[in-house]
């Protein structure tokens, strides 16, 4: 990144614009030494955006990503702004062939076979990113640009803005169940939990990886047909109630006018990625294995109705603008609420239920009735996977020290008081009470307490159940 300003290596036309996005236009610079054209991408310098740009500059060198060539940390001044506000400005590749479906849109005799040439540079250029374990997030047709006019063309995926580090990316192939890790298994069954939303806790999880594949698969159908696969009976700028419970539901349909020239193959595809459940939904690597990819496979050599059908502009902004609104639905769970264990809980609600349940005060000192006890470890043993799914995953925005980890820690350990397997695998980790005196290897910790879950959740051998 450069502090100096941009204007020593380029000059910038301020007045021309190559498109528009939130964060205003993007425009034409040149290099002033070798008179080179680019893309200047200018953002507010905040925490978001160097986001951006860094996901962007580690995934930038790849056939189908657009490069970043250069960026500048310079305060910049536009009319009607009172003063300079720092800003990031993002050399980019200039991509002078404009977006994806605006050039199928003109194409006469586009078949299925260029159109898995373009899904499989689109797959590329995810790939790229998944391999560094990023997330786009943003994969739709606005952001699939073409180099050049030329026939043969390639394309890139651009824009960043949405796109992070995916950490809690539990439905890759590396997890198979023969290779999987408990810890794994462990926030996997956390995260069934929470998404049939028993019980909340206190750690979020991702799949944004396969977020990425979900859009692929709505580009793909719209490019082979020129609609989107779920869409609302009154064609609207927002996501309906219907749409969305068709998108839950995963109803969508081949309509036979479209899809009747169209390969067994192709549609396999698709719904190998329009798969609702995360899961099971197809992975890039998968993807790019499919049948349907290897370009020596024949195709049908028919000519695709979307081109045509793209050309309805009015339909086919309608399309896109549902489609980002699904995309924002889907990066929702990071604003997810946390909530306390009902254990800790003390409001006056608890206080009445726990009266109800026999459980005031006043009748502590009495013994337990065994069904009691037993919600009692159940408790803890919850308590002890929420750490442990803290440390495989820990929340997005916990800050540099483990203070939150403490804090799970301590609520594990009010929850089972009586363990002392506990409290000795927690002292060899250097826990006094409240902290870790030293720093805390997490996988570790995870380890350990996945051990103990085991041997808590272990049935009764059948030597045992005899007596
Ligand atoms: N490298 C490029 N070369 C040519 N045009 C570009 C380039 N990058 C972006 N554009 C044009 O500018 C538009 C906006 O770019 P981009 O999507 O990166 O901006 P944004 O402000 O993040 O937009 P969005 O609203 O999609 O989040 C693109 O849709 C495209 O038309």
């Amino acid at each position: 990144m450069e502090n100096y300003s941009i204007l020593e290596d380029y000059s910038v036309n301020w007045s021309q614009k190559l498109g528009t996005g939130i964060n205003g236009p993007v425009r034409p610079c040149t290099k002033l030494s070798t008179g080179e054209r680019f893309a200047l991408k200018v953002l507010l310098d905040k925490p978001k955006s160097q986001t951006e740009v860094n996901l962007h500059v580690q995934c930038s060198g790849h056939a189908n990503i657009v490069t970043v060539y250069d960026v500048y940390a310079n305060d910049v001044q536009f009319p009607g702004e009172e003063y300079p506000r720092p800003r990031l400005l993002m050399v980019m590749e200039l991509m002078d062939g404009g977006e994806l479906f605006d050039r199928i849109s003109q194409k006469r005799g586009f078949t299925e076979k260029q159109a898995a040439m373009y899904a499989r540079q689109i797959a590329f250029g995810i790939q790229r990113c998944h391999m560094l374990n990023i997330a786009h997030r943003d994969i739709k047709p606005e952001n699939l640009l073409l180099k050049d006019n030329s026939e043969d063309s390639p394309v890139k995926l651009t824009d960043f803005g949405f796109a992070k580090v995916d950490d809690g990316n539990l439905v890759t192939p590396h997890y198979t169940p023969y290779y999987v890790s408990p810890q794994v298994l462990e926030a996997q069954r956390q995260q069934r939990r929470e998404q049939r939303g028993i019980i909340p806790t206190t750690t979020q999880y991702t799949y944004d990886k396969s977020c990425d594949m979900w859009s692929l698969g709505v580009v793909l159908y719209i490019m082979m047909c020129g609609y989107p696969p779920f869409y609302s009976e009154t064609p609207s700028k927002t996501i309906t109630k219907d749409m969305k419970r068709r998108i839950m539901a995963g109803e969508y349909e081949f309509p036979s006018d479209e899809w009747n020239i169209i390969s067994r193959q192709a549609k396999d595809i698709i719904k190998g990625l329009l798969c609702v459940v995360a899961s099971e939904r197809m992975n890039i690597e998968e993807f790019l294995s499919h049948p349907w990819l290897q370009l020596s496979t024949t195709l049908p050599n028919m000519q695709l109705h979307s081109p045509s059908l793209l050309l309805d502009k009015n339909s086919f902004e309608a399309a896109k603008e549902a489609h980002s609104r699904h995309l924002t639905e889907l990066r929702l769970p990071e604003t997810k609420l946390t909530l306390k264990p009902l254990a800790i809980v003390d409001n006056p609600i608890m206080r009445k239920r726990r009266i109800q349940n026999n459980e005031s005060l006043d009748n502590r000192h009495l013994v337990e009735p065994p069904e009691k006890r037993r919600t009692k470890n159940e408790l803890g043993i919850t308590c002890l996977r929420d750490v442990i799914a803290h440390c495989i995953l820990p929340p997005r925005d916990e800050s540099g020290d483990d203070s939150r980890l403490c804090l799970s820690v301590q609520i594990a350990c009010q929850n089972n008081n009586d363990d002392q397997l506990l409290q000795r695998l927690l002292h060899r980790l250097h826990w006094n009470g409240e902290i870790f005196t030293q720093k805390v290897d997490r996988s570790k910790l995870a380890e350990a307490l996945a051990k103990l879950v085991e041997s808590r959740t272990r049935p009764p051998s059948e030597e045992y159940l005899k007596t």
